[in-house]
């Protein structure tokens, strides 16, 4: 249903940092009503300054795999994030990330252990219809392994104003706004709302399950604006669906916008544990 390339579709936004030139993103939509971004860009309300700051400085490794062991200095201020074979380690699933950036010297594919989401999503990927009445969903034709990544969650960036008035227009039908909360110190909450109903990459085809097999981790590469990217919690196999907790799992750090305490909609993901409803964020109604 998806595939080929077309890379001018997805360079559409100026405000994209630079990181992105190497971003090797495949898939394209078949709706000609929704439009493809490969990552976060800035929507209505978004601080557009966000885009063009740089989270942090470089590295000035050369060579190597940005390990602990090389003494890389992204690494030893943000911890070791993957394995050597670019999977997310255990102690990384709750997240936040922070991966090496344009601006440090290990720059390119291959080259870096500290560096996988920014190199755009798992080839392969499916869409395809779901059961029972979900609409479409995602699936790989590739086994995938615990710690795999598999693609962002990208659209468009909104303020909560904004989030909140398309919730509430939204109200009855598929809902695709996300709310990422991170919990910082001093009990203060940083808030992204991401939305990918008519401008969002593959990761918008991702439903929910009450016992999924992927989890959404927030990762930061060039900028401070969030990735919600998301990586397998286990081994999936090919033609399963990807599924993710809307409500966050564990570590309860993203929820998406499913309708308000009213029109709270039913969960179909089939498993024994069903909690019987999509999770919501309350903020929003
Ligand atoms: C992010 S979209 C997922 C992709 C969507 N199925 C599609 O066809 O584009 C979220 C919407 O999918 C549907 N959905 C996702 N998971 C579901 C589930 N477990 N049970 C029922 N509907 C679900 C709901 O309508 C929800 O608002």
């Amino acid at each position: 249903m998806l595939k080929s390339s077309n890379m001018e579709e997805y360079n559409s936004s100026d405000d994209c940092s630079a990181i992105e030139d190497y971003m090797i993103d495949n898939y394209h939509h078949t709706s000609p009503d929704i439009f493809y971004t490969a990552t976060n860009i800035p929507g209505p309300g978004a601080n557009t300054e966000d885009f063009n700051t740089q989270f942090m400085g470089g590295c000035a490794c050369k060579e190597g795999r940005c390990h602990i062991e090389n003494n890389c200095p992204c690494v030893r201020k943000y911890g070791v994030n993957y394995d050597k074979n670019s999977r997310l380690l255990d102690s990384k699933f709750n997240g936040p990330i922070v991966e090496c950036n344009s601006m440090c010297g290990c720059n390119g594919r291959g080259r870096c252990g500290n560096r996988v989401v920014q190199f755009g999503p798992r080839g392969g990927l499916q869409v395809f219809e779901a059961s029972h009445s979900k609409g479409f969903g995602l699936k790989s034709e590739s086994i995938l392994l615990k710690g795999d990544f598999i693609c962002e969650y990208a659209g468009e960036v909104l303020n909560m104003a904004e989030a909140r008035s398309r919730a509430k227009a939204n109200v009855g039908k598929m809902n695709y706004i996300f709310v990422l909360n991170e919990h910082l110190s001093q009990g203060h909450v940083l808030k992204t709302y991401v939305d990918p109903t008519v401008i969002g990459n593959i990761g918008r085809y991702i439903n929910h399950s009450c016992q999924p097999n992927a989890v959404v981790v927030p990762v930061r590469t060039d900028t401070p604006v969030p990735k919600l990217c998301i990586f397998a919690l286990k081994e999936i196999h090919i033609g399963e669906e990807i599924t993710f907790d809307y409500g966050g799992g564990n570590s309860n750090e993203v929820c998406s916008v499913q309708g308000g305490l009213m029109h709270r909609k039913s969960c179909c993901c089939g498993v024994e544990v069903c909690r019987k409803y999509l999770p919501y964020d309350e903020t929003l109604f």
